[in-house]
């Protein structure tokens, strides 16, 4: 089971500061979205709402068709995992994994229990005692096993080794085939986890910039080289987001459709095409002027 989000003209003020402005999108069902954005984009501020943890004054979400603030089944039905302070968390991590089976209908113990030695997580330690890591790794655990039409994974993995991000990568996908759900997943490891992703929106300076499947995103991206002149001639009318000009060479980068005759252009102008990463395009698309 899974949910679909729909969020309209989402304002969010913190006092006189405009966190979010007059954001819009929906999220289809049974996905995996990537949620890219800067620090201090309006990421966890977005996440907040959608989790119930904030209500929305201006503007409107449902989620499954419905108000999420303060509605039990779709408080039941969402995680929001994230970077929370456990310091005064002192129950033991099997107890906390044997209570929260109480309050989640899907919860799924059998597999709680596979990722607890999955990521070595030490049941008889309290909870405060943890690393950053496991303390994260325990987190993820629950979020997966919890198994909630909507689970949020924001920032998820700090604190986390390289290995330890992995199997959680693996574990959210293999867990995703297995029982599809909604996913939100923010950060700002775009090139780490890019393949995780089936549609990607990116915030910036709390406006919605783009959202689309990660496959339409990578496919209008591309980074076009050659002589200087001829690369600044076909680029003319195009979204350029960065260009290097080594000698007489210069490579751009750019952000749109290529139609077949602006292909038939470039080989004639001998220009290379190559495609650009999600990692790239977040960078540069999200670049202020101030950096460029
Ligand atoms: N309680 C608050 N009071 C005032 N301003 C806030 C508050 N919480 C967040 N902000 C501001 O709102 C903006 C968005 O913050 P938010 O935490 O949503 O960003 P983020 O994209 O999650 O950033 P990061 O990647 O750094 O965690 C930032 O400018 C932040 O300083």
């Amino acid at each position: 089971m899974s949910y679909e989000i729909k969020v309209n003209d989402l304002t969010v003020w913190y006092k006189d500061f405009k966190a979010l402005d007059q954001v819009s999108f929906t999220l289809n069902g049974g996905k995996i979205h990537g949620l890219l954005g800067r620090n201090g984009a309006g990421k966890t501020t977005l996440l907040s709402i959608l989790s119930n943890f904030r209500k929305a004054k201006e503007g409107t979400i449902t989620i499954d068709g419905e108000d999420p603030f303060d509605h039990p089944r779709i408080m039941q039905g969402t995680s929001f995992i994230y970077d929370k302070d456990l310091t005064y968390e002192y129950d033991k991590v099997g107890d906390m994994l044997k209570e929260l089976a109480d309050f989640r209908p899907n919860f799924d113990a059998t597999y709680a229990s596979e990722l607890v030695k999955k990521f070595k997580l030490p049941l008889k330690k309290k909870v405060h005692q943890l690393s950053k890591g496991k303390q994260s790794a325990l987190q993820v655990t629950i979020g997966l096993a919890s198994r909630t039409p909507l689970t949020i994974f924001d920032e998820a993995y700090l604190g986390m080794d390289a290995p330890t991000r992995e199997l959680f990568y693996k574990e959210l996908l293999a867990d995703q085939e297995r029982h599809p759900r909604t996913m939100i997943v923010s950060t700002h490891l775009v090139s780490e986890m890019d393949y995780l992703f089936d549609e990607v929106t990116i915030i910036h300076q709390g406006k919605i910039l783009l959202k689309d499947t990660n496959e339409n995103v990578i496919s209008k991206g591309f980074s076009i080289t050659g002589n200087k002149d001829n690369v600044e001639a076909f680029t003319t009318g195009l979204e350029v987001l960065n260009s290097q000009i080594l000698g007489g060479t210069k490579s751009v980068m750019v952000y749109g459709e290529l139609s077949e005759q602006k292909r038939r252009q470039a080989r004639d102008l001998d220009l290379d095409i190559g495609p650009l990463s999600l990692h790239d395009l977040f960078v540069h698309l999200t670049k202020e002027e101030d950096e460029a």
